[in-house]
């Protein structure tokens, strides 16, 4: 459909003031078609301003936003055209109609738009079902618990395929299931090649499935962290630690091993190689015990950069 790995969304030099007040300060930021970028922060620290004002909901003081080359706050409804986005929570619908009609007032409203002729009867079910709200298709929205109305709105976002898209807290009020559920699309919505800025408060979770994560503190990206490239770190408990980060540092696919007693923790170009990993250390012998993915602990690393 879209997603090549190129810059979907563009934030330069972004500063953000109300009245006096600065909000947001200098923020640059670039987030590609098929990434999902998770923003997080200690609360006030501006991610519901910088999501405002990355999606023309509200006016930078200085700085530009571009949504696929397009000019946030000069071209707006060509530059939203390429959007889907829930920033209130939960997202505004009419309660007297049902969930169903609700869409399809969405569907027609983007249809003045660009992007209204991708969303039909067939696509209204099928993004209700994504969000497991078919059993409550044509209930009144009225109805609707918070939780189902979190993610009607989201089923609104996604609706019409859009290249961009961006959710403010979607998951805050779900139960667990429905975090997961949140978690599934906004990774499926990437792997078809859209891009995702989402922000979360839920660290662990996002750590499991985000590209990359900024931190916002006092108005500032303090850090961007590329979790993909944490993703092949394993760690080995085995009989000898030093002996098997020496072994494994001198193998081509290993990028760096170091020793966290009784682990031998090693950065692999790719996962696939754990097994080569396995073999070279028996043929050593080296007793291996336990081989696992070396999770990296997001909570621990946002405490520490927020305690700097
Ligand atoms: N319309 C406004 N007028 C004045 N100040 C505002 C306005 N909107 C937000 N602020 C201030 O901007 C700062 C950032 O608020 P924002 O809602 O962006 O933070 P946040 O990171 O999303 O917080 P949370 O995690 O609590 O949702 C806060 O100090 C807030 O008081």
């Amino acid at each position: 459909m879209r997603g090549d790995g190129q810059p979907a969304v563009v934030v330069r030099g972004l500063s953000k003031r109300y009245g006096r007040v600065p909000i947001l300060d200098s923020i640059d930021l670039t987030v590609s078609s098929g990434e999902v970028f998770a923003l997080t922060g200690p609360n006030g620290a501006g991610k519901t301003t910088l999501i405002r004002c990355i999606t023309g909901l509200a006016f930078p003081s200085s700085g530009e936003v571009t949504l696929m080359g397009r000019n946030v706050h000069e071209e707006g409804s060509r530059a939203r055209a390429t959007l889907g986005a829930v920033v209130e929570a939960p997202a505004k619908f009419y309660t007297r109609f049902t969930g169903a009609e609700n869409l399809r007032l969405h569907a027609r409203l983007a249809s003045q738009g660009a992007r209204g002729a991708r969303v039909n009867d067939a696509r209204i079910r099928e993004v209700l079902a994504l969000v497991e709200l078919t059993r409550m298709a044509d209930r009144r929205v009225g109805e609707y618990s918070l939780g189902q109305r979190q993610r009607l709105g989201v089923a609104s976002a996604i609706l019409a395929q859009p290249e961009v898209l961006i959710l403010d807290e979607p998951t805050s009020g779900l139960d667990p299931l429905g975090i997961g559920l949140i978690h599934r699309i906004v990774s499926d919505h990437a792997a078809s090649g859209g891009a995702v800025i989402l922000s979360s408060h839920h660290l662990r979770e996002i750590a499991a499935y985000a590209h990359t994560v900024g931190i916002l503190a006092g108005g500032r990206l303090v850090d961007t962290v590329d979790l993909s490239a944490r993703h092949s770190a394993f760690r080995f408990r085995v009989d000898d630690p030093s002996r098997a980060a020496s072994i494994m540092s001198t193998l081509d696919f290993v990028n760096r091993a170091t020793v966290r007693t009784p682990y031998a923790v090693a950065e692999l170009r790719d996962e696939a190689f754990v097994p080569d990993v396995l073999a070279r250390l028996a043929f050593e012998g080296v007793r291996v015990l336990e081989a696992a993915p070396d999770l990296f602990d997001l909570y621990e690393y946002y405490r520490e950069r927020l305690e700097k």
